[in-house]
């Protein structure tokens, strides 16, 4: 079954929520170098990173510009895992090997080198990036692509980029991913994370619909 991250929280209520969805996982972004409605102070994101109950996986989303920076952010944000944006793949290794979190690579599902950022990373994260290198940007992208690098790689791979409650289920039965990620497909048009989205969405994702 398909694990499941609600990525882009920025409230207490939100994160709330998100839980009672049944969210395995929740996504807090911080310092990313694009303008995103889901961006928290670094101070913000480790007081919700702190008030997540047990058993409900903390992630830092960021776009560090070092490995260095990426791991003085963990130490203050204190999350189980950081999903990085925009590292080559010998930057995660140097990042993995410095912070007390699992590391997670985003990588775009056009990358013609997936592979060279398995060997540093605790999962890869295949997403429909924007042009600038950000995440959230609700596309789609080539599931039978992703598929051949879930068969190919030992490493745990995230299916991210515009699934939705709609969607999410068809994903999970065609990319066989061990988890899936979203943010823009459980938002209302005023950008706010939705109650019902988010549970139809782990409904979705689990084949209870
Ligand atoms: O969501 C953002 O605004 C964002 C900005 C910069 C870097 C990463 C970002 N999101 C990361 C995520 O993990 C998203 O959930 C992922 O890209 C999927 O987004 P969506 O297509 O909107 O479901």
């Amino acid at each position: 079954m398909a694990r499941v991250k609600l990525c882009g929280i920025t409230t207490a209520s939100d994160r709330d929520a998100a839980v009672a969805a049944g969210a395995d996982a929740l996504g807090f972004i911080s310092e990313v170098s694009v303008d995103t409605h889901r961006e928290l102070l670094p101070e913000d994101a480790a007081a919700l990173v702190a008030s997540t109950p047990p058993f409900v996986t903390t992630t830092l989303v960021t776009m560090p510009d070092s490995p260095a920076a990426g791991a003085d952010l963990v130490a203050r944000v204190r999350p189980d895992v950081v999903q990085v944006h925009g590292l080559s793949p010998a930057d995660i290794e140097t990042l993995a090997a410095a912070v007390d979190a699992r590391v997670v690579a985003a990588v775009g599902a056009d990358e013609p080198d997936v592979v060279a950022y398995a060997d540093g990373a605790d999962a890869l994260l295949v997403d429909t990036p924007a042009t600038d290198g950000g995440g959230g940007t609700g596309e789609t992208h080539d599931w039978a692509r992703t598929r051949s690098v879930v068969e190919d790689l030992d490493t745990p791979v995230v299916l991210a980029g515009g699934l939705t409650p709609a969607n999410v289920g068809e994903a999970v039965a065609s990319v066989d991913p061990y988890a899936v990620d979203v943010a823009s497909g459980v938002e209302g048009p005023d950008g706010r994370k939705d109650d019902a989205a988010m549970r139809a969405f782990v409904a979705g994702a689990r084949g209870a619909v």
